[in-house]
């Protein structure tokens, strides 16, 4: 089979790895910047709704404890899959998996940061905030990461911990779950089908080789592809009109509805071309499009973001 850009990357020679670059495979820094990112949006809408200013301390308080337990999760993710991870060509050089960083070294760093997290967000921020996080960290840790290992469906699970983080900085700023808070974690759990199915589809031989079940390596490729595509497809679309929830809701006005269909349009087009992969699943074609996919995601989530609190209602940018 033809070797793919995104393979070579992984076998290129490791460079020599500090605690600090170790630390930050760790904590999943990249994936962990964009959960405390969506919470921060969260958190603005949510101070916009009060009337007030969301820059104030309670706006850093909120965001360190997220973030101190979002790490945690990671590192106890980590913990869990270490033997699964050591076999994947994505995973095999993360420091617990390599050995790096030992079991026990991990289980403290991760149990302390998700519980110290937890209570922090609890007393400076209020209680719901600290026992949705928590809540989020066991959704993530004890429920979808072992769940990789038996079924399918741990993709969908996993989309709830995922999805909750704007929820947390909604709450955050309010003190309840209200419908603005509501819409938030729909868009964040809509989006992640697309995103993980091209992830999915990028890596479907390495989390094979790792006994995790997900759609993209289900045994018979041409159903696997097809089913794939369905998916990414059915949410794609389901994305533009969950994406004008906050403009309905009148938290935002005009401007983001027009930028949220654009950018859900462009989305789309990007799933679209995904559906490349039904043409010859096992090719270098075929990854590309996921590739790009995958990026399209990254980008569009930021952007639909950012158009979203540029144009809130009561809007206070400074
Ligand atoms: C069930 C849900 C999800 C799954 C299974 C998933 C899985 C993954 C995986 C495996 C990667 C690594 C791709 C690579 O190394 O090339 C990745 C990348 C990424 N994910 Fe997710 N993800 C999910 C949800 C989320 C959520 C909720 C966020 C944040 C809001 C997020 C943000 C990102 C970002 C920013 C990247 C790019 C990181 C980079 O460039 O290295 N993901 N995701
Ligand atoms: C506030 C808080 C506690 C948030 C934590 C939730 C969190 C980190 C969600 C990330 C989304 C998610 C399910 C990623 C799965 O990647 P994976 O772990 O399957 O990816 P991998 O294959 O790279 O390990």
């Amino acid at each position: 089979m033809a070797t793919s850009a995104t393979t070579d990357a992984v076998l290129a020679p490791a460079k020599p790895h500090s605690l600090l670059a170790d630390y930050a495979t760790l904590f999943k820094l990249r994936v962990s910047t964009m959960v405390i990112i969506t919470a921060g949006a969260g958190f603005y809408l949510g101070s916009l709704q009060s009337g007030i200013s969301p820059f104030h301390a309670g706006l850093l308080q909120a965001l360190a404890g997220i973030a101190v337990v979002t790490c945690g999760s990671s590192a106890l993710n980590q913990a869990l899959e270490r033997k699964t991870d050591s076999l994947m060509r994505r995973t095999a050089s993360r420091p617990m998996a390599a050995g790096r960083i030992s079991l026990t070294h991990g289980l403290i760093l991760g149990f302390a940061a998700i519980f110290l997290g937890s209570l922090y967000l609890a007393y400076t921020t209020n209680l719901l905030t600290g026992t949705l996080t928590l809540l989020t960290a066991i959704g993530y840790v004890a429920i979808y990461t072992p769940l990789k290992r038996v079924t399918t469906i741990n993709t969908f699970i996993g989309a709830f911990p995922g999805a909750l983080p704007p929820l947390i900085g909604w709450t955050a700023a309010r003190g309840i779950i209200e419908w603005p808070g509501v819409a938030l974690f729909a868009i964040l759990f809509v989006w992640q089908f697309p995103h993980f199915m091209a992830i999915g589809w990028m890596y479907r031989e390495d989390y094979a080789r790792a006994g995790i079940r997900l759609t993209p390596n289900l045994p018979n490729t041409q159903y696997a592809a097809q089913s794939t595509v369905i998916q990414a497809l059915f949410y794609a679309v389901l994305m533009i009109p969950v994406s004008l929830w906050p403009a309905m809701l009148h938290t935002t006005g005009y401007f983001y509805a027009a930028a949220a269909t654009i950018l859900g349009t462009g989305y789309l087009w990007y799933t679209i071309r995904f559906a490349r992969i039904l043409r010859n699943p096992d090719s270098d074609s075929s990854r590309l499009v996921a590739r790009d996919l995958l990026r399209a995601s990254v980008i569009y989530l930021p952007l639909l973001l950012a158009a979203m609190m540029l144009d809130a209602k009561g809007r206070l940018l400074f």
